[in-house]
């Protein structure tokens, strides 16, 4: 493997996969390493140890076609106008992706190696090239019990998420900070004031969040003190496409379509930043104790971590202000159910620009550059 071409690496989760490579010396391990940009050709790229070279044109095909690799985090729209005509060339290096406009093709591979590294694997063998990452939601919660699917204890399950902002992109989160100081500034007299009518507060943040001023362009409605139960597009089957991901991916990551486990659940985009939370409803095919349970979840990998279901353990260790910036995927609230011993409930979050977004593609890479 001598050069890998990096396309969206200095967006959101572009940047972040920069640092998770620097972090972890990857870039040591590639013999030339390649910056695209579909803004700033010949302005310099970044320094990884090689020198700072020109970044050079992301849409130049005969540019692309020199790269034995090509990583991705540029977005849907760019994976759909560029690869196509790549490939029509008869380019067959390996494309790694984190948009998802390829993963359900029957040629790609959704990449998650903790949890399907024989899917992967089988997949290389096959002589795949295309291996994208997983939607942020789905990745993150197959960290957190992908030990139950492995076991066969899983009949069906309901997620219901809370799904942090940057899922949105960046400008979501700026928007975000901005109504939560919007909120505030509305009454920040009466808040310093500690005889003012609570009231009376949340009367003015009410009208504040109505209010025609409120930035809302980014999301389209207040997420600051409030939640939108809708993510991505709308399927004919009432579903979001956030909500379809969920059955359809989860299958296609463990190799299971032709034998899927049901899964569904409602997608709901709450104030936090950049860690999505799941609720999750587990339907097991056979009733196992709590400390097996528990057993199988702590061992399927080296980052998840089980939080007891205790109350002071929970409120400290189970929440997007404990979790986020790390890679850590805490699964805690672990109980049966009052629907019957086989119905085990459980909360799980994760940052989802790195297990959800950067993680699993810079494994990928790895796994490549070893082969
Ligand atoms: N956000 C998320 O949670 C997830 C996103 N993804 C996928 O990754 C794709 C990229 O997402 P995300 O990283 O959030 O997108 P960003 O909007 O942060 O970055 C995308 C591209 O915008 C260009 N850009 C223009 N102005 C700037 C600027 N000021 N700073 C940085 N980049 C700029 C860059 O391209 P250039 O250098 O060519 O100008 C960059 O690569 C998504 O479309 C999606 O397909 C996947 C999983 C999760
Ligand atoms: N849709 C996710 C983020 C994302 O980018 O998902 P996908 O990679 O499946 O398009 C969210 O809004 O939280």
């Amino acid at each position: 493997m001598m050069r890998v071409g990096f396309i969206g690496w200095r967006g959101m989760v572009g940047s972040v996969l920069m640092d998770r490579m620097r972090a972890e010396g990857d870039f040591d391990l590639i013999p030339e390493a390649v910056f695209f940009t579909t803004s700033q050709v010949g302005q310099p790229g970044p320094d990884v140890g090689q020198g700072a070279r020109p970044l050079q044109d992301a849409e130049s095909i005969d540019a692309l076609r020199e790269m034995d690799l090509i990583l991705t985090c540029q977005g849907g729209d760019y994976t759909k106008a560029i690869y196509p005509k790549l490939r029509a060339t008869g380019w067959d290096g390996y494309w790694i992706d984190a948009a998802s406009a390829l993963r359900m093709d029957p040629n790609a591979t959704i990449i998650l190696d903790p949890v399907n590294q024989p899917v992967i694997d089988a997949a290389l063998e096959q002589g795949k090239r295309d291996f994208i990452g997983g939607n942020c939601t789905v990745s993150l919660m197959l960290m957190a019990i992908g030990g139950l699917f492995r076991e066969g204890l899983v009949e069906w399950i309901s997620a219901m998420t809370y799904q942090a902002a940057s899922g949105a992109g960046a400008k979501n989160m700026r928007e975000l900070l901005s109504q939560m100081g919007a909120l505030h500034g509305a009454v920040s007299p009466l808040l310093d004031d500690p005889a003012s009518a609570i009231l009376e507060i949340d009367r003015r943040v009410t009208e504040t969040m109505r209010g025609t001023a409120f930035p809302t362009e980014n999301f389209g409605a207040p997420l600051a003190g409030s939640l939108i139960p809708w993510i991505d597009t709308a399927l004919p089957n009432g579903q979001s496409r956030e909500e379809w991901k969920g059955m359809a991916e989860t299958n296609k990551i463990l190799g299971r379509e032709g034998d899927p486990v049901p899964i569904d659940g409602l997608c709901v985009r709450i104030g936090a930043m950049r860690c999505h939370s799941q609720g999750l409803t587990v339907k097991l095919t056979r009733d196992c104790s709590i400390a097996q349970i528990e057993e199988i979840i702590a061992a399927s990998n080296d980052w998840v971590r089980l939080v007891p279901n205790d109350r002071q353990e929970t409120v400290q260790g189970l929440s997007p202000a404990a979790v986020t910036g790390t890679l850590t995927v805490p699964v805690g609230r672990l109980r049966k159910m009052n629907l019957g011993e086989r119905y085990l409930t459980a909360f799980t979050v994760g940052d989802q620009l790195l297990w959800g977004a950067a993680e699993p593609l810079r494994r990928m890479l790895r796994i490549l550059i070893a082969r």
